[in-house]
This record gives C-alpha cells, sequence and structure tokens, in this order.
C-alpha cells in the first residue's frame, strides 16, 4: 500500500525574530497514510503545515510534496494539497452550496464537475439535507465538515488537517475521524493532521511523529513508540487521603529514581516506570506501612498517552 513517499521534509527550518519555530526537522509521511504529528501549544505545528500548504517560506532545509518542490513549484503542489486550519474559513452568510460553489471556481473546477463532487462530499460529510440552510445557521462541528468538505473539492493527493477537531465535543470527534478514514481509505488520500489530542489518533495514525520546540523528539507507528519506551504504568486506588499525607507520599515518590512520571490525586495514583514490579512492591509496602488503605493496585503496560507525557515533561523541558 504505502509504495513510496508523500511528503518528504529534510532538516527544514523556520525562524521569526529570534524564535527557531522549526528547528532542522526531517520526516517522511507513506502515500496514502495517515500521519499524526503531536505536540503541545507553540511546538511548531501551524508553522509546519503553513509550509506544506505553500503559505509559508520555510529558511532552510527542502520540503517536497509528491516529488515537487514546495517552493519551487507552489502551483503544482497546491494542485495536489487540500488544507484545513483551525479557524473555519467558511462564509456564514452564505450555504453550503454557496460556500462550495465559490471554492470550485476558485480552484478552477468546471460548475458540472463541482455540483457533482459538491454532493458526493456533502451526503459523505452528513450535511446535504441542511445543503441550503446558511452556514451561519450551522454547529461548530458543521462547519469544520464543510470546511474539511471544502478542501477535498479538488481531490488533493494530500489532506492537511491543522488540528482539525479543537472545539468539537466528543461525539462530533469520532463522527469526523470516522469520515477521515473513510476518505483515506476511499480516494487513497494522504493524511497529515496535528493534534493535541493524542487518544483521537492512537487507532488511526499509520506514523506518529512528536514534536516540542521546534524539534522532532521521536517517530514511529503508535507500537513503536510505546516499546520503544519499555515502560509499566502502575495505578493504585485507596481511601481519600488528606494533604498531609499526599505531600508526604509525593517526597517518597520523587526519590525513587526509577520512576519517570507520576501523578498523584486524593483517592488513586499512577506512575510511569521502568521496574514496574520492583517499584509496585516498594510502593505497596510503604503505603501499607502508612498505614493507606489500599483498594486495588494495577501493574500494565505504558500507553501511546504515557510515550507523549514522557516525552514532553522530560524531553521537552531540556530544550
Ligand atoms: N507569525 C509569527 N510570528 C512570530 N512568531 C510566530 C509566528 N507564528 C508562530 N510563531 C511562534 O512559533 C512557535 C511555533 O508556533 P506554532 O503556531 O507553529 O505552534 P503550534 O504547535 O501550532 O501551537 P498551537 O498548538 O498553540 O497552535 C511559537 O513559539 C509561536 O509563538
Amino acid at each position: 500500500m504505502y509504495d513510496h513517499f508523500e511528503i518528504v521534509l529534510n532538516a527544514v527550518s523556520k525562524t521569526f525574530g529570534k524564535k527557531a519555530a522549526l528547528n532542522k526537522v526531517s520526516l517522511k509521511v507513506k502515500k496514502g497514510s495517515i500521519f499524526g504529528l503531536i505536540g503541545p501549544n507553540g511546538a511548531g505545528k501551524s508553522t509546519l503545515t503553513s509550509i506544506l500548504a505553500t503559505l509559508s517560506l520555510p529558511n532552510e532545509g527542502t520540503v517536497k510534496i509528491s516529488d515537487l518542490d514546495v517552493v519551487s513549484k507552489v502551483n503544482e503542489v497546491r494542485k495536489k494539497v487540500g488544507v484545513t486550519f483551525q479557524q473555519t474559513t467558511v462564509f456564514s452568510t452564505g450555504t453550503a452550496w454557496e460556500n462550495i460553489l465559490i471554492a470550485g471556481k476558485m480552484y478552477g473546477i468546471r460548475t458540472s464537475k463541482i455540483m457533482e463532487r459538491g454532493e458526493h462530499l456533502l451526503k459523505e460529510f452528513d450535511l446535504f439535507q441542511v445543503s441550503n440552510d446558511l452556514v451561519g445557521t450551522y454547529s461548530g462541528g458543521m462547519k469544520r465538515k464543510l470546511d474539511i468538505a471544502i478542501s477535498l473539492l479538488h481531490k488533493p493527493e494530500v489532506l492537511l488537517l491543522d488540528e482539525p477537531t479543537a472545539g468539537l465535543d466528543p461525539e462530533s470527534r469520532i463522527t469526523f475521524w470516522k469520515i477521515i478514514t473513510k476518505i483515506s481509505q476511499d480516494e487513497g488520500t494522504t493524511i497529515f493532521v496535528t493534534t493535541h489530542y493524542l487518544e483521537e489518533i492512537h487507532h488511526l495514525a499509520t506514523e506518529i511523529a512528536l514534536i516540542n520546540n521546534g524539534k522532532i523528539l521521536d517517530i514511529g507507528t503508535p507500537k513503536e513508540l510505546i516499546n520503544k519506551l519499555a515502560a509499566d504504568q502502575i495505578e493504585i486506588h485507596y481511601h481519600k487521603l488528606d494533604l498531609a499525607s499526599i505531600y508526604k507520599i509525593e517526597e517518597y515518590i520523587s526519590d525513587l529514581k526509577e520512576v519517570v512520571s507520576h501523578e498523584i490525586k486524593p483517592t488513586a495514583l499512577t506512575i510511569i516506570t521502568s521496574h514496574g514490579q520492583q517499584i509496585l512492591s516498594e510502593l505497596l509496602r510503604y503505603l501499607i506501612q502508612s498505614n493507606v488503605e489500599i483498594e486495588f493496585s494495577e501493574l500494565k503496560q505504558a500507553t501511546l498517552n504515557d510515550v507523549y507525557l514522557i516525552n514532553f515533561n522530560e524531553k521537552g523541558a531540556e530544550q
């Protein structure tokens, strides 16, 4: 399925004044795959998306989409790319059809083709029934779906989605990802998506890159990233603790050098560690000695969310 790379970045840097928004970023996205770029606020996700969309120029390095250089082949690249940013770009004062017609004309598509493709996409995105209503009456989720339908009008080979589910409720997010997965399968579109919500794309993404402070921290399939971490997750639930007890436990855990990250709440604690069994035994002994009434404990393999937390707490903080 993935016989070649659709997007290739080689040592790409972008600076704003003294700020390096991207710092020698290199990555490859396989054709037809769903690639997730994950990182906290200010990591460089939108900057990278803008460069891929030919809306911003890199200061250094090369970026190719379908073997076309995004700097010297802007017009060809634009024909191959559809993009949706965080802010909706649809006109609230028009209907979905009016928005589609305007966008289709801007792409230079013939009216009959716009109508045919528009109807297909409106049905795919479950907007056909309301396609003659003013977009101003749509919910945020509906507007977002229309945005993406429009970015797919010219059948792009690559769809760039910059935080497409920001501000959507959980149900709309699930529906949204179902549609995107279907588009990827039906049309073979390569999907490059940035998000904060790791859990959303965990099961969808073919590969994930973690970015912070403009640098790629790691790249791999979700499984590879979890395996590389080689960590366990410990969860211990207990009867509600007072603040003084929480502080004491916090102090004890902070001294355990095999613990890579931890979170203590009044009724439970979670720890990520490379030595699960050993730390669990030590911790249970300590808690029992401290008269904590334990309800249950669990030892599991770390999750992709743990990979995120560890990368952005540890490596991210170093930079
Ligand atoms: N036009 C600009 N002028 C100056 N600085 C900028 C500009 N655009 C981005 N930056 C800076 O570059 C860095 C990366 O920003 P970017 O918007 O790419 O991050 P992001 O990962 O998309 O963040 P968010 O998740 O908050 O959208 C940030 O420090 C940001 O302040």
